[in-house]
């Protein structure tokens, strides 16, 4: 079992971290807000002109492969050497990458920078680890969630990890798994409907430069990350049970952003197993 209170609670989130959002403009100002909602300071730019200036004061940044383009994909290099130079952290968000060859190669391009933590859903992490995925488009498939496809996506990120020392591995899911060096937990929490309403793996990513940019080390920044937007969903249906119409959930989810982190013992509800 996780022991919920091994970790310190990151919240508040003080000094108040600036995470350099590169991210997608189908869920860019859900993002954006969920940073805030959090007491993050979000600021989404591609424009490279903007980043020597700009890395004086990241706390975090956020590469989102959602919404590529050549222009963009030219920035998130330059996003990812400004955070080098300045000790930033950086998390990797490998949206749609089992559905084309262009998002697998930007993929592994990213992955070679060492970013601080590469993320996406079960499908998306399986592509990354050249394992068969059932992905279609940005969304991860059930046959790739039961439990020998787990194992298999378990041993493909333990080898990753063997290589790439400084980088966490989430792959996210009905359960979420995270590979740290030789490190494994599963966590259990969430509801159905976070697969249900688009952009939730995108906060997720969000939440997590977040925690990094604030000073939280990264194994905690993930597992708490993760573990807090879980929770705010299963607050969420508890609240709008009478009316679970989607875009309820959704909205109440987000809510529960700026919510939560105001009861002192959120953590309590962490459910997560050390593999
Ligand atoms: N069936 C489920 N049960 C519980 N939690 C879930 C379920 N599906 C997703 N989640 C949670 O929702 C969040 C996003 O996971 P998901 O794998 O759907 O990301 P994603 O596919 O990258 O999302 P998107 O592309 O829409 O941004 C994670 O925190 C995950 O734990
Ligand atoms: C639907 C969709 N298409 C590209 S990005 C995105 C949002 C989920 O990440
Ligand atoms: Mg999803």
């Amino acid at each position: 079992m996780l022991r919920v209170n091994q970790f310190q609670t990151p919240f508040p989130l003080i000094p108040s971290p600036l995470v350099h959002c590169i991210t997608n403009s189908v869920t860019c100002e859900t993002v954006a807000n969920s940073v805030l909602y959090i007491g993050g300071k979000p600021i989404m730019t591609e424009d490279t002109r903007d980043f020597s200036d700009l890395y004086e004061q990241v706390g975090g940044v956020l590469i989102n492969i959602g919404h590529l383009s050549e222009e963009k994909e030219t920035a998130m290099e330059l996003a990812v050497e400004e955070a080098h130079k300045h000790n930033v952290p950086i998390v990797v968000d490998n949206v749609g990458v089992s559905s084309s060859r262009i998002r697998k190669e930007v993929a592994n391009k990213l992955l070679s920078f060492e970013p601080t933590v590469v993320k996406g859903n079960v499908s998306e992490m399986r592509t990354l680890c050249n394992l068969a995925s059932h992905g279609k488009g940005v969304d991860a498939a059930e046959e790739d969630q039961d439990s020998s496809a787990m194992k298999e996506l378990e041993e493909g990120l333990l080898a990753l990890a063997k290589i790439h020392l400084n980088t966490c591995f989430l792959a996210t899911g009905p359960s979420d798994l995270v590979v740290y060096q030789s490190q494994i937990v599963l966590l259990q929490n969430g509801i159905e409907a976070l697969d249900q309403f688009t952009g939730t793996g995108d906060v997720v990513g969000a939440l997590i430069a977040a925690l990094l940019g604030s000073g939280v080390d990264v194994l905690p920044s993930v597992l708490q990350a993760v573990s807090y937007f879980n929770l705010c969903g299963e607050e969420a249906l508890e609240i709008v049970q009478n009316d679970a119409k989607i875009a309820s959930i959704r909205e109440e989810t987000l809510n529960q952003l700026s919510l939560l982190k105001q009861n002192e013992s959120w953590q309590n509800g962490i459910k997560g197993d050390w593999l």
